[in-house]
């Protein structure tokens, strides 16, 4: 499809009309403020001039192409001009109330007049929200004439500083936040501004909740820090487990150091901190807090900040221009605040933050700038050995807390490195933590290890879970929701989860096979395997991502050559994946499976009307999606590494709106972190991460609090290729993974057997998916609601390989016998080195995450009651009849047992296994029911074993 004639999508549009802005404005000179008095302190404050900065790296989706960049560096320096403009007319250091609860009132003004409009938060909050956008204009200009005129002299007027916006606690004096609740919709009328009434304050010598007479606010006390008090009206808005982590927050606190807050994604991280941090400051516990977080995700703290009445307390540090962003610290410097920021900012203006340019006079200072440091999605720094990590630990905070869905990625190491971070004293140095942990962990789970090592192994394992336990909280979705304790009456909906399996297109299979044979995939089995497995993961996504190198690799396997002409990278790949093509295929569609099902599938979702989240790993095969689209006609929203900051918020509002379009592109790096996404309620993974954390962050963009209904995930993955080969070991390691980008790590997991089956032809062929067949022996089919089932019929009608139910990965469960101690804490360092994991039939995860500590649920083997022990058994027994029952379907299915190879022999073997195993349950005499209980953690390497058995027998 010509260029010309495309359609424009939101993200284009949104570009073109901010270049015009930008190039229609003029640049403006930068002053060094050397000494201000600002707004809010009671006196003076020195500020040594800081040596001008490196700009902001964009955190850049790392598939951005090299010859991006010189654009978006033109269109970075004018919108920095721009900014520079606004800045100065700005003058405020708090961000639109307006442009965050009005965004139709940013989208419908110029740029440059939402850019001024965004000092209405200087203004009164009645202001902000009048609701009248004309009223909201006009005043916001006023203040900002205001706030204009008062920086140009350096000379602030105290407006608000009275004693009356004043409390003392210890002679400091610190100012008091003004609360104000906001909603979507902007002010909500129900509720009421906050205020001391709304506050009960019990001494209890020890910590605990206190409740007023409506039953909410919280109030903890510990002897020597003070009191925290969260008002009522915030309080009221936080579900059970927010409020539980809150608590958890106030003991790190009392601790004096900080944690990991590990909760599973969309369960309202942001909210609990939010929440916790209103209340510091509320109860003027402290002054300074410093929150990083991925670009994308600025937005939603500034509103969830907003929400419990900190909006004013916010300082922007991640625009372009370096003159706003030094303002806004020193605003948070002198006044005290919340200073938002990226960790790309971060890396590049560690100095500044860290306060080496700012000279506090106040005698009450211990030298700490910061009194908390919050790392969202903080696994991001699991590297201790990068320059964002280093950056990171060179800011001294009383406390740090990371935030992270995911936190459990890999190995050990990262464990180390995140506690390391929050909490260094409780697991040494690394290579104490070596030493005393990692290594003796390591040898006893280790297959070959001794009786002896095990043991050892398992004890330290325990003491390191002890040791972490009170630093580290997770709770999962199906525990908060659908477990006993559901909160605000709220039914959370379904996720199903599904792989399907798809069949190579012929132009896939012939490149495919060329690339097999040729000299790059034949070398890398003794070599470095990662570029070879790359041009392999992308012929199965498709032929138009080769790049010159892998093309001309290619055409090697063909014995083919293209001689004399001077082709680029994208000719050489069309030239190549031409010569596979049969003769009469015509569309470019017939070049990859992957395009072609999802046409169909996305013609069957959009006809539903379902909103649609598309993710893939790299923005060129987005880029090819979207020209299908497109060429149907579809509209759609895009987020990817090149998406302004600015822009993303207003695209994600657009679609959660449902102002925008039902089908959303997304990059799985950018618009898979910590984005809410609510509206979509189909979620399309088009290639698989080599980490599946990775995959498992984009899936819960849509399975999240807000999300009404069922959720149904596709995984797409090709038969008889890598693609199957990465998801087998995303379920075997269960996130052992390294991601493709760190080489050395990777090659770790492939044994010389393994490459070698790796570049190898499928035995199978391309038609077939053995992992496929596996599962559904061992599995069968899920219960499936009628409009389920129909939807997997039309699936299967669209020529692909199989379905296959992702979510019932981990549902298997077999007896054991009671183990001893020793074993309860083997199982213990399995889940902590994510070598084995939990079964839970509701939601399954396989990312490392799942092996986070809960420290809620976890009870040495002695301490269970016969109670626990019945209940297992009963859910035990019920696990039985349900893998039964979902067996028996599966082999009343005739046209599904004759695909298999045994013709369903092993299923029917199983069905009577599984019976005869219930009845010896249920025939048991009582006293003898302590003598079993349920698994909960198999083995992945058992696993895996056994599958390879199953795998050999089905050959
Ligand atoms: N108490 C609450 N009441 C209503 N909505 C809430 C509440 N807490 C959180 N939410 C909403 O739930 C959604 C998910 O929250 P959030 O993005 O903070 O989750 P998260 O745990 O940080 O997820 P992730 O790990 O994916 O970043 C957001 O839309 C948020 O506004």
């Amino acid at each position: 499809m010509a260029e010309n004639n495309k359609p424009l999508s939101l993200n284009e549009r949104n570009d073109r009309r901010l270049q015009s802005l930008s190039l229609s404005s003029a640049p403006e000179g930068r002053d060094n403020p050397i000494k201000v008095k600002v707004q809010g302190r009671r006196r003076l404050c020195k500020l040594s001039s800081p040596p001008p900065q490196p700009p902001p790296a964009d955190d850049v989706d790392p598939t951005v192409d090299d010859a991006v960049p010189e654009i978006r560096d033109i269109l970075n320096d004018l919108t920095s001009r721009l900014e520079c403009l606004s800045v100065d007319n700005k003058g405020s250091r708090r961000p639109s109330k307006a442009a965050d609860d009005h965004p139709e009132f940013e989208s419908a003004t110029s740029s440059l007049s939402s850019a001024l409009s965004a000092a209405g938060g200087f203004g009164s909050p009645e202001s902000a929200f009048g609701g009248e956008d004309e009223k909201v204009e006009a005043e916001c200009v006023d203040s900002v004439t205001a706030r204009h005129e008062s920086m140009e002299t350096s000379q602030f007027v105290k407006e608000v500083d009275g004693d009356d916006d004043c409390v003392v606690i210890n002679e400091r004096v610190w100012s008091q936040p003004s609360f104000e609740l906001v909603t979507d919709e902007g002010v909500d009328e129900n509720v009421v501004l906050i205020d001391d009434d709304d506050e009960l304050e019990v001494s209890d010598p020890s910590e605990s909740i206190n409740k007023d007479d409506d039953g909410d606010c919280i109030t903890l006390e510990s002897l020597g820090l003070g009191t925290y008090t969260l008002p009522g009206k915030i309080a009221r808005i936080l579900f059970p487990h927010q409020r539980d982590g809150l608590r958890w927050l106030w003991s790190l606190h009392c601790k004096g150091g900080g944690g990991i807050l590990g909760d599973d994604m969309g369960l309202g991280k942001t909210m609990q901190i939010s929440a916790y941090l209103a209340g510091l400051f509320h109860s003027c516990l402290i002054r300074r807090v410093l929150i990083v977080a991925p670009k994308t995700l600025l937005a939603h703290w500034t509103k969830e900040l907003s929400v419990v009445g900190l909006s004013k307390r916010i300082g922007d540090y991640y625009c372009t221009c370096q003159k706003m962003r030094q303002r806004e610290l020193n605003y948070v410097l002198q006044d005290g605040g919340i200073l938002l920021t990226t960790y790309d900012i971060v890396r590049n203006n560690s100095k500044s933050i860290r306060g080496d340019f700012y000279i506090d006079e106040d005698p009450y200072d211990d030298g700490i700038i910061w009194d908390y440091i919050i790392l969202d999605e903080g696994h991001i720094i699991k590297n201790p050995s990068t320059q964002r990590a280093k950056s990171l630990l060179d800011i001294p905070s009383t406390h740090r807390v990371i935030i992270s869905g995911t936190p459990l990625q890999n190995n050990l190491k990262e464990l180390w490195a995140l506690f390391n971070f929050c909490c260094p004293e409780i697991l040494g140095d690394k290579k104490e933590f070596k030493e005393k942990y990692e290594y003796p962990i390591l040898r006893g789970n280790d297959k070959n290890a001794s009786d002896r090592e095990k043991r050892v192994g398992s004890t330290v394992a325990q003491k390191l879970r002890e040791r972490i336990k009170p630093y580290f909280l997770r709770r999962l979705k199906s525990e908060v929701f659908l477990g006993s304790d559901a909160t605000k009456g709220a039914s959370f909906p379904k996720k199903n989860e599904i792989i399907v399996w798809l069949r190579l297109t012929h132009c896939q299979r012939q490149l495919y096979e060329a690339f097999l044979k040729s000299e790059q995939a034949t070398s890398a089995i003794n070599g470095s395997p990662l570029a070879a497995l790359t041009v392999l993961k992308k012929i199965c996504e498709h032929p138009f991502l080769l790049t010159k190198r892998a093309a001309e690799g290619v055409l090697e396997g063909m014995d083919t050559v293209i001689e004399n002409e001077d082709l680029n990278m994208e000719q050489l790949a069309l030239r190549v994946a031409n010569m596979a093509l049969p003769r009469d295929a015509q569309q470019q569609d017939d070049m990859s499976c992957k395009i072609c099902f999802l046409m169909s599938l996305l013609d069957n979702l959009v006809m539903e009307g379902h909103s649609v989240l598309i993710f893939s790993q790299t923005r060129k095969m987005l880029n090819l999606i979207q020209e299908a689209i497109l060429s149907k006609g579809y509209t759609f929203l895009r987020i990817d590494g090149t998406t302004k900051a600015c822009n993303r918020e207003e695209i994600v509002n657009d679609f959660q709106n449902g102002r925008g379009a039902q089908i959303f592109l997304l990059t799985s790096q950018v618009g898979g972190l910590g984005l809410t996404l609510t509206k979509a309620d189909r979620v399309i993974v088009v290639d698989p991460a080599w980490n599946p954390s990775t995959d498992n962050q984009s899936v819960d963009r849509a399975y999240r609090i807000g999300q009404k209904n069922d959720v149904l995930v596709y995984r797409l993955m090709t038969c008889g290729t890598i693609e199957e080969k990465i998801y087998k070991m995303q379920i075997y390691k269960g996130g052992l993974f390294k991601t493709a980008t760190e080489q050395k790590e990777q090659t770790r997991y492939f044994s010389k057997s393994d490459l070698k089956e790796l570049f190898s032809l499928p035995k199978q062929g391309f038609d077939v998916s053995l992992t496929q067949q596996q599962l559904l022996e061992e599995h069968g089919c899920p219960n499936m609601d009628d409009s389920l089932k129909k939807h997997i019929n039309f699936l299967e009608e669209q020529g692909i390989g199989g379905i296959s139910h992702h979510s019932l990965v981990f549902s298997k469960t077999a007896p054991v016998q009671l183990m001893n101690d020793d074993e309860e804490v083997s199982k213990t360092v399995n889940k902590i080195m994510g070598g084995s994991r939990t079964s839970s039939l509701t939601e399954q995860y396989v990312d490392g995450a799942e092996y986070a500590i809960k420290p809620k649920d976890f009870k040495s083997s002695s301490a269970r009651s016969p109670a626990t022990v019945a209940s297992d058994e009963a859910k035990y027994k019920a696990e039985l009849h349900e893998r039964i029952n979902r067996l028996c379907q599966t082999f009343a299915d005739k046209a599904l047992i004759l695909k298999l190879p045994d013709k369903g022999k092993k299923i029917e073997k199983q069905i009577t296994e599984l019976k005869l195993e219930l009845d010896n349950i249920e025939n048991r005499p009582p006293n003898r029911t302590s003598e079993i209980k349920k698994q909960e953690v198999i083995d992945l390497d058992d696993l895996s074993v056994e599958m390879q058995r199953v795998l050999s027998v089905s050959k």
